[in-house]
């Protein structure tokens, strides 16, 4: 069986510069899932043309929109680059400048130019899940994302503040105290005992 050897990070993309190239409806769906997931992201843009509702989700959420061709001055200071126009050369041409400049780029329609691959993104207050079919289903991804966000209970961010707020009064060395929280979170994990007999 194929295997996804991906490994997930969470980026604090408040502290890391962001460029979306391109201002149409992928630049609009990747801003879309970049802001719901971290609405504080540090992100810019840069595009000839921007489509009406791209321009309209980057100006309620302050995110600079440069009217330019892509150029590589763009690249000054970036960590992250999501290239999103519909110029084949034009994107590929971004890979090649961010690779050259090691900067993290993500071709939104071609898996193989993709340093990184944006996920289905589960927030539960401190919990997040990040979900990924290797680049092969973006649906699949969507779908699991709406299933998890319906199954991982809402409150699941009060267990993780008691833990939280729990741990804190352990006493003990490291090796007790991850001790006392493993005998007492057991029972999340444990198999449901059956009515059977
Ligand atoms: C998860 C999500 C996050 C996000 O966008 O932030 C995401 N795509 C989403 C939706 C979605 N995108 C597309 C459809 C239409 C149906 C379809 O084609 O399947 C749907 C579904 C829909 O909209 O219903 C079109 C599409 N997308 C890519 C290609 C190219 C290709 O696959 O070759 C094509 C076809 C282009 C063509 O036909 O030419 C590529 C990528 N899309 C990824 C992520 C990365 C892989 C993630 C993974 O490992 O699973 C990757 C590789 C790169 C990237 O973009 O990072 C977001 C769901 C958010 C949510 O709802 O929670
Ligand atoms: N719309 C989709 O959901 C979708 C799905 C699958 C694949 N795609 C592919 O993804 C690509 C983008 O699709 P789209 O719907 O966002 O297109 P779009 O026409 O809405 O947007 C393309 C954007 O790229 C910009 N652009 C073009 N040349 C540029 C340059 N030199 N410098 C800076 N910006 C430049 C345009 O101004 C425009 O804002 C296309 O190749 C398309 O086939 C789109």
């Amino acid at each position: 069986m194929e295997r996804n050897n991906l490994y997930p990070i969470f980026l604090k993309v408040s502290q890391l510069n962001i460029l979306i190239v391109g201002g149409g409806n992928v630049a609009e769906e990747k801003l879309t899932f970049l802001l719901k997931s971290s609405p504080n992201a540090q992100v810019a843009m840069v595009s000839t043309m921007y489509r009406e509702a791209t321009a309209a989700l980057a100006e309620k959420s302050g995110i600079p929109m440069h009217t330019d061709a892509y150029h590589p001055k763009y690249l000054n200071q970036k960590h992250l680059v999501i290239a999103t126009t519909d110029r084949v050369e034009v994107n590929e041409k971004i890979y090649h400048d961010c690779k050259a400049r090691q900067i993290l780029v993500n071709v939104a329609d071609n898996p193989p130019l993709c340093d990184f691959y944006m996920g289905g993104i589960v927030t539960k207050g401190n919990v997040k899940v990040a979900i990924s079919t290797n680049g092969k289903s973006p649906t699949t991804a969507k779908r699991l994302r709406q299933f998890f966000e319906d199954v991982i209970p809402e409150d699941i961010d009060d267990l993780v503040k008691n833990l939280n707020e729990y741990r804190k009064t352990i006493k003990g060395d490291f090796e007790e105290k991850v001790e006392t929280l493993n005998e007492f979170t057991k029972g999340l994990v444990e198999k449901k005992k059956t009515n059977d007999n």
